[in-house]
């Protein structure tokens, strides 16, 4: 591939946060140590979005055009010899064909790389991640589910050589969530399947906010329990928001 300036893959990327070693608090990854980039900008609005600052302009002076040597070194000055992982979210990091580059480079380090997306948009650089979460959205985020661009995601990187981890994990608020995402676990029912805890509160912080997290927690584990057609599927809730609240950089 090209790397000439001019080419998609050398332009920089839009940064919000760099941040860890942390744990990877959602997903099936969860409890694994990683480091975080954050991108700005997401083609969603979801009505919940504990990531509003990535979109909402909220945060737009904060956001750093970086090249991927510059993220690599940030890393690694941040990070030094205490991480082999890199978790990249948004914001939608789908919307930046330049992240072929840092995924280049990162694997030059033999650092193993996850991608936090909801399954709206392709880039064939993600075929080269490690660890793919698509997240794609129930009734409450607001936001339609447009199921031609998952399903040709989907068959892309099951047509991709090369080893990968996928799954799906679908944030659930209540019940008109939960028949959404059982009707997406049918559709695809050879991926890993998540249901994850719905922070309602994400813009500020109340004393009882990790108890009303864990009631949360313990109705979608019931709901769960009660379902044939989730027998394989998993609950889970966002651990590091038990641990931090809405804290940004954990
Ligand atoms: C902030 S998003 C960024 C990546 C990508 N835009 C996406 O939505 O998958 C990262 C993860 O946080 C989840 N998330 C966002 N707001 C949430 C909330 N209020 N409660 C629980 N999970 C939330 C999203 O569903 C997604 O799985
Ligand atoms: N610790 C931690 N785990 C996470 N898993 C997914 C996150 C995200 O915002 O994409 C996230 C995050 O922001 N922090
Ligand atoms: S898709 Fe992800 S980053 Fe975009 S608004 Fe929804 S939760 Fe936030
Ligand atoms: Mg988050």
């Amino acid at each position: 591939m090209s790397e000439s300036s001019n080419h998609p893959s050398a332009r920089p990327i839009p940064v919000l946060e760099v941040f860890g070693p942390t744990i990877q608090g959602e997903g099936m990854a969860i409890g694994r140590k990683t480091m975080f980039v954050r991108t700005a900008g997401c083609d969603y609005r979801c009505s919940w979005c504990d990531s509003k600052f990535t979109w909402d302009g909220s945060a737009k002076d904060e956001i750093r055009m970086l090249s991927a040597d510059e993220i690599v070194t940030e890393l690694f000055s941040i990070g030094g010899d205490t991480f082999d992982h890199v978790t990249i979210s948004g914001g939608n990091p789908l919307l930046l064909p330049q992240i072929a580059l840092l995924t280049q480079r990162l694997h030059e380090k033999n650092i193993r790389i996850a991608v936090e997306t909801q399954g709206s948009r392709w880039q064939d650089w993600l075929v080269r991640i490690d660890e793919v979460t698509l997240s794609p959205k129930p009734p409450s985020s607001g936001m339609e589910t447009d199921f031609e661009a998952l399903d040709d995601i989907v068959s892309r990187l099951r047509e991709a050589s090369g080893r990968r981890d996928l799954c799906i994990k679908i944030v659930i608020f209540d019940e008109d969530d939960l028949t959404y995402a059982r009707g997406v676990h049918k559709r695809y029912p050879d991926i890993p399947f998540i249901l994850q805890t719905g922070n309602p509160q994400v813009s500020h912080e109340s004393d009882d906010h990790v108890a009303s997290l864990l009631n949360r927690y313990e109705w979608l584990i019931g709901r769960l329990s009660e379902f044939a057609d989730l027998k394989d599927a998993r609950a889970l809730p966002q651990l590091h928001t038990l641990v931090w609240g809405n804290k940004r950089g954990v």
